[in-house]
């Protein structure tokens, strides 16, 4: 392809955005140096105030290099350059491939002034390999879709005007303008898929079928339209669907939406709980399982960094919960008790503050089989039925700080219920417990969270 068709694209592409800065993601490699050279060469893209940004991963030896080469080539074009050094963690849930992508766009996305563009140098063989990836990892349409031309990313957008080109049209250009770009050896690295598709699989199936990128992007355009209209029925059924406590979803509701609305409404609640989204299969399962399991159980389906409970109609989604050592027991009298991993703090409030407790009490978790008569009631109640009654969920239960007597009466359960003597042993006080949860949410505590005042017990 001469490289004028290039220069003519990126002209009439430019044509149709915003008018908004604009920002190259130079990686220094083949592709968005011919990006980063063919925008150079666009007066419409200078009037925008073209500029570049190289992000140094560090995670090859010739990292810095590299950057100096980005330095060079675009000092060599007048495009002002901006290196960001980013310090890969490995997210455990991914590899280090991703865990580079993500910490890449984070900081591409902290650069971008409101409006931005940012555009990236992904071509039609990037969107075959990414097609392949996300069927090969049991994506629906919003993965088969794979990238867009344009997207919002933090509060600008990406683009990617080269989607539809060959990669041998880039090269061509690099060519032609004898360009010189960064080989990053890892590209050669069969182990990782993306280069085993692009290196052993892809050549084979385009030796079959000499179409078959083209076919495959169409399929993409496809896909993406399909998740794009999905994609705003979803938001429609997320509203619906939700419980008062938006980490709830109401399950029968949720189930009974047609397949194709479970899984975006499943990742759209996620994702605005902040949570992680599980991997296609997971959310499969978690249909499996969650549905499958009788009226009775609370099955849960875990993923790193989330899970999803259902008790009684609701969907609870949480990140990982522990539950309190067995063994965990402290003094209270009355001042700030710190409790263990994040169950927060259990303190007695008054008028004036913290009052003290003539006796030392005991705090400690469920072990089984308490009971205790309610301040308002006449009889003993187990605290499995009281528990049930108030539809705490199961996870919540043991996780409730629970104080005793020295003689091991149960006196109260968190700031939930109090004993006819915990009422005795308060009122004179002017006092009732408080317990300060960092997890204040009324998932916590199933959506139900009775606040029992002192005032209230002995009324
Ligand atoms: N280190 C980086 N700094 C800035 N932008 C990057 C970096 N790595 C990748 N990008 C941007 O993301 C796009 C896609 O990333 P990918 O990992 O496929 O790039 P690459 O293999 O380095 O290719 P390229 O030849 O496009 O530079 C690149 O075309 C480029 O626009």
């Amino acid at each position: 392809m001469p490289a004028h068709r290039i220069h003519d694209l990126l002209e009439s592409a430019l044509a149709e955005l915003t008018p908004a800065p604009l920002l190259v993601a130079f990686s220094g490699g083949l592709d968005s140096s011919v990006l980063l050279h063919a925008l150079a060469a666009s007066p419409a893209a200078r009037a925008r105030g073209l500029r570049a940004v190289h992000v140094d991963h560090g995670l090859h030896g010739d990292s810095t290099n590299w950057s100096r080469h980005c330095q060079t080539f675009a000092d060599s074009m007048g495009v002002e350059l901006i290196v960001r050094t980013v310090d890969v963690t490995r997210n455990p849930g991914l590899g280090l491939e991703a865990s580079a992508r993500r910490a890449r766009y984070g900081e591409i996305e902290a650069l971008l002034a409101p409006g931005e563009i940012v555009a990236l140098a992904h071509h039609r063989d990037d969107q075959a390999e990414t097609v392949l990836l996300k069927l090969l990892r049991g994506a629906g349409p919003e993965g088969i879709g794979a990238m867009r031309p344009l997207r919002r990313i933090g509060r600008g957008f990406a683009w990617r005007p080269l989607l539809g080109l060959p990669r041998a049209a880039l090269r061509d250009y690099a060519e032609q303008f004898q360009l010189t770009w960064i080989q990053d050896p890892s590209n050669a690295d069969p182990t990782i898929d993306r280069n085993f598709l692009r290196l052993q699989v892809i050549p084979r199936i385009v030796q079959r079928w000499p179409e078959a990128e083209t076919s495959i992007a169409q399929s993409a355009a496809w896909a993406r339209a399909a998740a794009e209209f999905i994609d705003e029925e979803a938001e429609r059924a997320l509203a619906r669907t939700q419980g008062l406590d938006p980490s709830t979803l109401r399950f029968r509701e949720w189930l009974a939406l047609p397949q194709a609305l479970r899984d975006p409404v499943l990742r759209r609640w996620l994702r605005a709980l902040d949570l992680p989204e599980p991997t296609y299969y997971q959310a499969a399962e978690l249909v499996r399982q969650l549905g499958e399991a009788g009226e009775d159980r609370q099955p849960c389906v875990r993923w790193p960094g989330a899970e999803v409970r259902r008790y009684r109609d609701l969907l609870h989604a949480l990140p990982p919960l522990q539950l309190p050592p067995f063994d965990w027991a402290a003094e209270f009298d009355g001042a700030d008790l710190a409790l263990p991993m994040d169950l927060g703090t259990l303190r007695l409030a008054g008028e004036a503050g913290s009052p003290r407790l003539a006796r030392r009490l005991q705090v400690r978790f469920r072990r089984g089989g308490e009971s205790l008569r309610l301040a308002t009631g006449e009889h003993t109640r187990e605290l499995r039925d009281l528990f049930q009654e108030a539809g705490i969920p199961p996870w919540q239960r043991g996780r409730l700080p629970l104080v005793f007597e020295r003689d091991g009466a149960l006196l109260a359960v968190a700031d939930l219920w109090l004993s006819q003597t915990g009422a005795r042993l308060l009122e004179p006080l002017g006092a009732r417990l408080q317990w300060i949860a960092r997890d204040m949410s009324p998932s916590a505590t199933g959506g139900a969270r009775p606040r029992i005042d002192l005032g209230d017990a002995l009324s």
